[in-house]
């Protein structure tokens, strides 16, 4: 079990301030999905978790024991990486058995230990071979595996699946879902562009925006809910319509909010009149881009395949509840 508690943390290299004033308390078996544009911090947090990075100020602590000081290998953390990070002469085994060999641990309790996570993970058969020999889904196993058995209070997973390719994308996605619930107990912190690993695994999603935590929520409060512009643009694929100037201050906002699947194709005269730029078919649905007169095309997103012509006139409406309405610092408006 680990609860961990982040206190004011800053982060500089050199002169930039690349996370400021970061606070976060994180239960014990929670699964916190990191998110945020490019640059945010995502990495850097992370790192500064696991302490292969320093902080410049605050503090971090695992059930109150503050571990700000304490190096990377006692923090009881351990980290899985993009790239892998494997041993490329090491069979599967020894890979997986490595740290716990270090830590001079008997024969038959690193056997138990290896074989144990290599069945969690499905690796039972593939114990003797080298990396080389591996999938790209099957070398990140072994790197989970890897952290597996050192029994981590916290594992910290820093875009896991940005390797692999679609299928093994979603397969392994499945996995970390599975793994998660085979460790009750085990905090995990993910970091990820990807909107439906997000959205999936995350109890809570933590958005960063420029190093400092712009909102925490469950994924549907922050779809449903975000708290700013940022997130309601940063959270969903395709992304929220955001209308700013005369069309927001209809509804006495700055900016006004709407979600694809809320758009439908009204009656002339009704809602937003526009002129259809494209069409998208992605077989099940189809978004279609429709051009207002903002800056940006609104996006419609619609069930089956919708039957538009480049140049139709169209009128987009929206449920009045549907439409969420934005301040000028872009916070939201009840
Ligand atoms: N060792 C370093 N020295 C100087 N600047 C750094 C260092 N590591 C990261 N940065 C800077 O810190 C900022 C945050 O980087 P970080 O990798 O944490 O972002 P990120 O949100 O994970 O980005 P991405 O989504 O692109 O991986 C970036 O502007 C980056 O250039």
């Amino acid at each position: 079990m680990a609860r961990l508690t982040i206190s004011n943390l800053d982060k500089r290299f050199g002169a930039f301030d690349i996370l400021k004033d970061v606070n976060l308390e994180i239960p014990s078996g929670e699964f916190v999905v990191f998110v945020g544009p490019s640059g945010c911090g995502k990495s850097t947090l992370l790192r500064c978790i696991s302490g292969l990075e320093a902080v410049s100020g605050g503090t971090l602590s695992i059930d109150g024991v503050d571990v700000t000081k304490v190096p990377p290998s006692q923090r009881g953390i351990a980290m899985v990486f993009q790239s892998y990070a494997l041993y490329p002469h090491m069979s599967v085994f020894d890979n997986m058995a490595y740290a716990l060999k270090i830590q001079k641990l008997g024969k038959a309790e690193i056997e138990a230990k290896v074989r144990d996570a290599a069945r969690k993970l499905q690796l039972d058969l593939l114990l003797d071979r080298l990396p080389r020999q591996l999938s790209g889904g099957q070398r990140q196993r072994v790197a989970i595996g890897r952290a597996i058995v050192r029994d981590p209070k916290v594992f910290l997973f820093d875009e896991p699946l940005s390797n692999l390719d679609a299928a093994l994308r979603v397969q392994t996605r499945l996995e970390i879902a599975a793994l998660k619930q085979s460790l009750p107990g085990t905090t995990m912190i993910y970091v990820t562009h990807d909107q439906v690993e997000a959205m999936t695994l995350a109890d809570r999603i933590v958005v960063l925006n420029a190093g400092r935590v712009e909102q925490v929520g469950t994924p549907l409060e922050l779809y449903e809910r975000p708290g700013s512009v940022f997130v309601a643009g940063f959270i969903g694929s395709p992304k929220m319509n955001l209308l700013a100037g005369a069309e927001a201050a209809k509804f006495g906002a700055a900016t006004i909010g709407v979600r694809p699947e809320h758009l439908a194709f009204g009656q002339p005269g009704e809602g937003w009149a526009g002129t259809v730029m494209r069409t998208e078919h992605l077989g099940s649905e189809s978004y279609v881009y429709v051009d207002v007169g903002s800056d940006e095309p609104m996006i419609v997103r619609t069930p089956g395949t919708a039957a538009f012509a480049q140049g139709d006139a169209v009128a987009l409406t929206a449920d009045e509840g549907a439409i969420l309405r934005f301040d000028a610092g872009g916070s939201r408006l009840a």
